[in-house]
C-alpha cells in the first residue's frame, strides 16, 4: 500500500483520523443503476464476469470515474469464494445466489472444500490491476461473513424468513458451528488473498444477520466472524463489519473486531454511536430510497447524516445498504459532490 492511500480521507477516517472532507463511496455503486455497466455485462453471466479481472477491472473503475467517491469496491459478489470452494450455484438476475443442492447434513459439508490462492487468483489478479490503475483511490476489498454465506447454503436461495437456517442453527449446533467455521476459513483465505494484492481496507457483509437477537448472534454467530476479523488484525487495513437491521447487534458487531461499524438507515449515528462506543468509526447511513425523492430532500436528508455522524471518532458516509438499481446516477454524482462540499473543512 502507497503511503499515499493510507494517508486518503477514508482510510482516515475508518481510523478516526481528522480528514479534509468526509470521504463517502456507496454499497452496490458498481452495478445496475449504470448505463455502463449494462452495457459491458450484456451477454456475460454474473459470475462469468467476476472471474474475467479485465472486466472486473473497467466494472470497479466505472463509479469512480463517474461519481468521483473515495474509494472503489471491487467488482466481485459474496458467493465467489464459495463457488471457487466447489459449491455449484449461479446468481441469477432479479433473485440473487440460487445453489444447486443446499447443505443440510453433514454428508453434504464435504462438499464445501478449503481454497487456496489457485482457486481465487483471478481476484488477485483484478486487485493488482486495480491497485496500478486506481493510484491515490483506495480499493475496499469485501467477503461476505459466515452466517450470511450459511444462510445462501442451507436455504438454497434468498429467503425472508430463514426457517432452515435458524433450525440448523438451534437444532443441530455441532453441525451449524462446523459449517460456519469452514466458511469462516474460507471468507479468512479470501480476504487475506485481497489483502496480500493490495485493497486498503475489507469489509465483511453480514448481511442478513439482523434476523437474529442479540443473544443468539453472540452465541451462533460472533464467534466465527470474530474469527474471520481479528485473523486480520496484524494485516494493517481498516476492517468494516456491516448488516442490515442490525440496531440490537451494532455494538456486538464491532466487538467482533472492526474498525468501522456500518450503519443501516433504521439507527441514526449518534445513537449507533453511544451503543457502538467511541473506539470505533462509523459507515452510513441514508436510506438509498431517499435518492427516489428528489434533491432538496436528498440534501437535507444528507446534511442531517452528516451532522450527526459527527458524534463518530470516524465517519465514512454511505447509504444505509446498497444503490437500487432504478437510481438517477447523476443523483449520486451530486451526492457525492454535496457531501465533499458540506463537509470540507477547508
Ligand atoms: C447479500 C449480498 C450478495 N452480494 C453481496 C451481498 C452483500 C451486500 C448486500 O447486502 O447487498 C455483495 C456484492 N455484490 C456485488 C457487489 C459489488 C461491489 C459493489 O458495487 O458494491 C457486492 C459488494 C455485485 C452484484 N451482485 C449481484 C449483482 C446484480 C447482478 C447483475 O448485474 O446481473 C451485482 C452487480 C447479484 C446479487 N448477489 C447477491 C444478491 C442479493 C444479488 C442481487 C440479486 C438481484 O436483485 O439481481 C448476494
Amino acid at each position: 500500500m502507497t503511503s499515499v492511500v493510507t494517508d486518503s480521507p477514508f482510510v482516515r477516517a475508518c481510523r478516526g483520523l481528522d480528514v479534509p472532507h468526509t470521504p463517502v463511496w456507496f454499497m452496490r455503486q458498481a452495478g445496475r443503476s449504470l448505463p455502463e455497466y449494462r452495457k459491458i455485462r450484456a451477454g456475460i453471466g454474473m459470475l462469468d464476469s467476476c472471474r474475467r479481472p479485465d472486466l472486473v477491472t473497467e466494472i470497479t473503475l466505472q463509479p469512480v470515474r463517474r461519481h468521483n467517491v473515495d474509494a472503489a469496491i471491487l467488482f466481485s459478489d459474496i458467493v465467489v469464494p464459495i463457488a471457487a470452494a466447489g459449491i455449484d450455484l449461479d446468481i441469477v438476475a432479479g433473485t440473487g445466489p440460487v445453489v444447486a443442492a443446499p447443505i443440510r447434513t453433514a454428508d453434504d459439508l464435504v462438499r464445501l472444500r478449503p481454497i487456496t490462492l489457485d482457486d481465487v487468483g483471478f481476484v488477485a489478479e483484478a486487485v493488482r490491476q486495480l491497485v496500478g490503475e486506481l493510484g491515490p483511490t483506495p480499493l475496499i476489498g469485501f467477503a461476505g461473513a459466515p452466517f450470511t454465506l450459511a444462510s445462501y447454503l442451507i436455504e438454497g436461495g434468498p429467503s425472508r424468513t430463514y426457517l432452515k437456517t435458524k433450525a440448523m442453527m438451534y437444532g443441530a449446533p455441532e453441525l451449524w458451528n462446523a459449517l460456519l467455521s469452514r466458511l469462516a476459513d474460507i471468507t479468512l483465505a479470501f480476504l487475506r488473498t485481497q489483502i496480500e494484492a493490495g485493497v486498503s481496507a475489507v469489509q465483511l457483509f453480514d448481511s442478513w444477520a439482523g434476523a437474529l437477537s442479540e443473544a443468539d448472534y453472540r452465541e451462533h454467530v460472533l464467534p466465527h466472524s470474530a474469527r474471520v476479523l481479528q485473523g486480520l488484525a496484524d494485516a494493517g487495513v481498516p476492517r468494516i463489519h456491516f448488516g442490515v437491521g442490525t440496531a440490537v447487534l451494532l455494538r456486538a458487531m464491532g466487538e467482533a473486531g472492526a474498525d468501522v461499524v456500518g450503519v443501516d438507515w433504521r439507527t441514526p449515528l449518534d445513537q449507533a454511536t453511544e451503543i457502538v462506543g467511541p473506539e470505533r468509526s462509523l459507515q452510513g447511513n441514508l436510506d438509498p430510497a431517499i435518492l427516489f425523492a428528489g434533491w432538496e430532500v436528498v440534501r437535507r436528508e444528507a446534511d442531517r447524516v452528516l451532522e450527526q455522524g459527527r458524534a463518530a471518532p470516524g465517519h465514512v458516509f454511505n447509504l444505509g445498504h446498497g444503490v437500487m438499481p432504478e437510481t438517477d446516477p447523476d443523483i449520486l454524482t451530486r451526492l457525492v459532490a454535496h457531501v465533499h462540499e458540506a463537509s470540507g473543512r477547508a
